[in-house]
């Protein structure tokens, strides 16, 4: 029952409050929470950041940004007031020394010293260092605190060591919580149960049965209000580094021996460092770059990546990999990786593909089995089979597909950052990063930006509202494949 995953009562403090990110995302996900039992009355969250506010303002904002991100069917007057009685709010430079550090003393200090403390930290990260500096100077790490910490971790494998070291100086590594949504999404979680609880999909996960595994996050939109940040990322940091590699770790993991945090972890970071490094002599057959021009998307012109930044740019807006894992389970597959911005449609998706029977009682099948494992939308599994065709009286096959959905009738499907909020109040840090996991994913990462900015892969063009470059489509062919697509 959902009640009895109710937890202890806490203090979350946000750095980063009035953000994008709290709005949207962080306040309607500990709603939803509220909601569903799991966060006792006691627990307050304390909003900062360096807008001057007092918690009556700071209610009001939160109030909007509830009204306007929160699902009509989870709506509830009563709840939303009882929602905004646990905020309060700071107004604090978390870089600065001489901020109203006192006043959060102040707040927190209404706490039973026992009282689990989280610190988020939703600013950018070159503030984590010097915000978890004066959280320790101040005397308000205890040893039941821990931080959450958002991404980026770094643009590079130096920057993400500052960004630890950073932190490392006054927090514990098992203190630290580094956060990737894509983890928090169910069915990402779901390919562990997938494989883990079927003896029957897990008999063939490996190059014997398995020809290649397809891994694609896709979107619609473009840099939207975050150019400034977009411009300096690029699609391989945004989304690949991080989002990607974490969903190939869960396709590809060996079988951890428990569901116990480190040791998942040590299996996802034995898979980062079986990632076949990519060099000058394959970068340019086994990645792609693309930047998006002026396209259609939804019925809509909308302008090339360029025309939106009002500048010229070598940043890019599509990325695609062939990767490989060096394990024996999976010799000879390759994962393709891929990303995009005004993409033709909305979808993350895993994609396995199995062998081709060569010849089956009744002559060639007409398509191999194929799992596609639908992260979003419509959050499910499609399996398809050759299944014989009942319209002839011969054993002549057809295909079919099985559709299992993961969603639940009348049940709303929890967003990303809900169990990970509350993940990091039970101290459980399974979905979140270890340390050796961003160090691991940015030696494989670094070198092809590298590449890239040595222009060893040229950057492509594609069409706003397509689905990429034909580059990307060239380089599955070379192996005799195909992108998967919905729209096909
Ligand atoms: N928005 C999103 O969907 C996602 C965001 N992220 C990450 O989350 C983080 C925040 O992103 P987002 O909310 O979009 O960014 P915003 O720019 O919208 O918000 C940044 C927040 O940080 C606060 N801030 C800035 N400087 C300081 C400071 N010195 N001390 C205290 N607070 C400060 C800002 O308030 P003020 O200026 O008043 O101080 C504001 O509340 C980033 O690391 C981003 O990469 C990750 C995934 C998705
Ligand atoms: O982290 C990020 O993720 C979003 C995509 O997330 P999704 O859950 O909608 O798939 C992406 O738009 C953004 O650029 C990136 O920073």
């Amino acid at each position: 029952m959902e009640h009895a995953q109710q937890v202890n009562p806490f203090d979350y403090i946000i750095f980063g409050a009035t953000g994008d990110l709290t709005m949207r995302k962080l306040l309607p996900a500990f709603y939803n929470k509220l909601r569903l039992g799991q966060i006792p009355e006691e627990a307050r969250i304390i909003g900062t950041s360096r807008t001057d506010l007092d918690k009556a303002g700071y209610i009001e904002r939160a109030n909007e940004a509830l009204e306007r991100f929160i699902p009509d069917e989870t709506k509830s007057p009563e709840l939303i007031e009882r929602f905004l009685k646990m905020l309060n709010y700071i107004t604090l430079d978390g870089t600065k020394s001489d901020s109203d550090w006192a006043g959060l003393h102040t707040i927190l200090a209404e706490s039973p010293k026992d009282r689990i403390r989280v610190f988020y930290f939703a600013t950018a990260p070159q503030l984590f260092g010097a915000i978890s500096e004066n959280l320790s100077k101040n005397d308000l790490i205890t040893s039941h605190s821990r931080v959450v910490l958002e991404k980026p971790i770094g643009t590079n494998l130096d920057t993400a060591n500052a960004i630890n070291n950073g932190v490392g100086q006054f927090f514990p590594e098992n203190q630290i919580y580094r956060i990737d949504h894509y983890i928090g999404k169910e069915t990402v979680q779901n390919v562990l149960a997938l494989r883990f609880a079927n003896p029957i999909i897990n008999a063939v996960w490996s190059s014997e049965y398995i020809e290649s595994v397809q891994i694609t996050a896709a979107e619609t939109v473009g840099v939207e209000g975050r150019a400034s940040y977009y411009d300096t990322s690029g699609a391989l940091r945004d989304m690949i580094q991080n989002h990607l590699l974490q969903v190939l770790c869960f396709v590809a993991m060996e079988k951890p021996e428990s569901l116990e945090a480190d040791t998942v972890r040590n299996a996802k970071v034995a898979v980062l460092k079986a990632l076949r490094p990519i060099t000058d002599k394959n970068i340019a057959s086994d990645t792609v770059r693309a930047q998006y021009t002026a396209g259609t998307v939804g019925g809509n012109n909308v302008p090339g990546y360029v025309d939106e930044l009002g500048h010229t740019s070598n940043t890019e807006t599509y990325a695609a990999v062939r990767a490989w894992v060096d394990t024996p389970r999976w010799k000879d597959v390759p994962f393709y990786i891929r990303t995009a911005k005004r993409s033709a449609e909305k979808v993350s998706e895993i994609v396995i593909q199995f062998r081709a029977e060569a010849s089956t009682l009744f002559g060639k099948p007409p398509a191999s089995n194929r799992l596609v494992i639908r992260i979003q939308p419509h959050e499910g599994l499609d399996l398809r089979l050759n299944v014989k065709n009942p319209a002839l009286d011969t054993f002549t096959l057809r295909t079919a597909e099985l559709d299992a959905p993961l969603l639940i009738e009348g049940q709303p499907f929890p967003d990303s950052y809900e169990r990970l909020l509350l993940d990091a109040v039970r101290g459980n840090p399974i979905l979140f990063i270890r340390r050796d996991e961003v160090e691991s994913a940015w030696r494989w990462a670094e070198p092809i930006l590298t590449g890239w900015s040595e222009n060893k892969a040229p950057m492509e063009t594609y069409s706003a509202g397509s689905h990429g470059p034909a580059k990307a489509e060239a380089m599955l062919a070379s192996n005799g494949d195909k992108w998967h697509e919905n729209m096909e």
